[in-house]
């Protein structure tokens, strides 16, 4: 195996069989970050790692209410990505069960690698970074919970069950230096800003838009997230089911920071592949160079996880 796996959800077993890496360096910073402007704010950016060219795989699953047959599927996806030589494989957000506050409970493990996470008596919804070898990189658990009312259309409450995660998280893997945000976090051009400015080559964001906000969003906050930064995003969602209960938008994508479109699902399970050449990254900032053009004396980002 040769893949690097970015997943929420399944037990850190299941994973740890199905991939392999060198090592990595993992910070959980724990302060909330805010914006803020004027002479405290940083203007500190940290050059990325040299550029690479990677293939990705955005493994769309069909997500069941049977968490061993949903471990099986994300094994078999990652066998597969990994056979066409994926270098980051990509799992979606809560792929382990069913999308709703009744399942978060139920489906919680309490040991390395699962989600819905339980940890100190706590549920978060997490996203654990693997490298080749199996090891734990990173962890991520979302920092932004999906609470939202719009009446007749979709209704969510994720505080009902879960807890907030306390920082950012930014992991160098073998294959570049990652940014993972999950779903709901992508609504927050903070966090994405501020990845790129410790160098961020790509922020993964496991997701599970719904039938309302992703015709509306998805792609249009993908691209925003990738043309403000001049960085690549990839999102990640469960296949659509028509049951009931939550529907994912599906449509797990990855966009480049000219906003273009490297490779899209549709919403039925699958895999999708994209190939990212992080050098473009370095050419489309000198072509643009935004970071330099920013009136940091007008506003800037504070950095509070530092
Ligand atoms: N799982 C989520 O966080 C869903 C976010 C979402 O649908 C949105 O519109 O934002």
């Amino acid at each position: 195996m040769r893949s690097v796996a970015v997943a929420v959800g399944a037990g850190a077993a299941a994973l740890a069989a199905a991939v392999a890496t060198r090592g990595g360096r993992t910070r959980l910073p724990r302060l909330p970050l805010r914006t803020l402007c004027g002479a405290n704010a940083t203007k500190e950016v940290i050059d990325p790692p040299p550029p690479k060219k990677i293939k990705v795989a955005l493994c769309q699953l069909a997500v069941t209410d049977d968490k061993q047959r949903n471990i099986a599927t994300a094994r078999t996806a990652i066998d597969e990505a990994a056979g066409a030589g994926a270098d980051l494989v990509v799992l979606p957000e809560m792929w382990n069960c069913p999308y709703s506050n009744d399942s978060f409970p139920t489906y919680a493990e309490e040991v390395g690698g699962s989600i819905p996470e339980r940890c100190d008596g706590r549920l978060y919804n997490t996203c654990f970074v693997y490298g080749r070898d199996g090891r734990l990189l990173g962890r991520h658990r979302k920092v932004h919970l999906f609470d939202i009312d719009i009446p007749g259309k979709i209704t969510f409450k994720e505080s009902l069950t879960l807890t907030p995660g306390e920082g950012l998280t930014v992991v160098d893997t073998e294959v570049g230096r990652l940014g993972i945000g999950i779903c709901y976090d992508i609504r927050f051009p903070e966090m994405a800003q501020l990845y790129a400015a410790r160098g961020v080559q790509l922020i993964v964001y496991p997701g599970a838009f719904n039938m309302t906000t992703g015709p509306a969003h998805w792609e249009l906050l993908q691209k925003a997230r990738a043309v403000d930064n001049q960085l690549f995003v990839a999102t990640c969602s469960p296949a659509r089911s028509e049951g009931p209960g939550y529907i994912a938008w599906g449509h797990s994508t990855a966009v480049g920071p000219f906003a273009e479109i490297l490779g899209t699902a549709d919403e039925k399970a699958g895999i999708v592949y994209c190939e990212m050449d992080f050098g473009q990254l370095a050419e489309r900032r000198a072509n643009m160079p935004l970071r330099h053009q920013k009136r940091s004396d007008l506003y800037a980002l504070m950095d509070l996880t530092r």
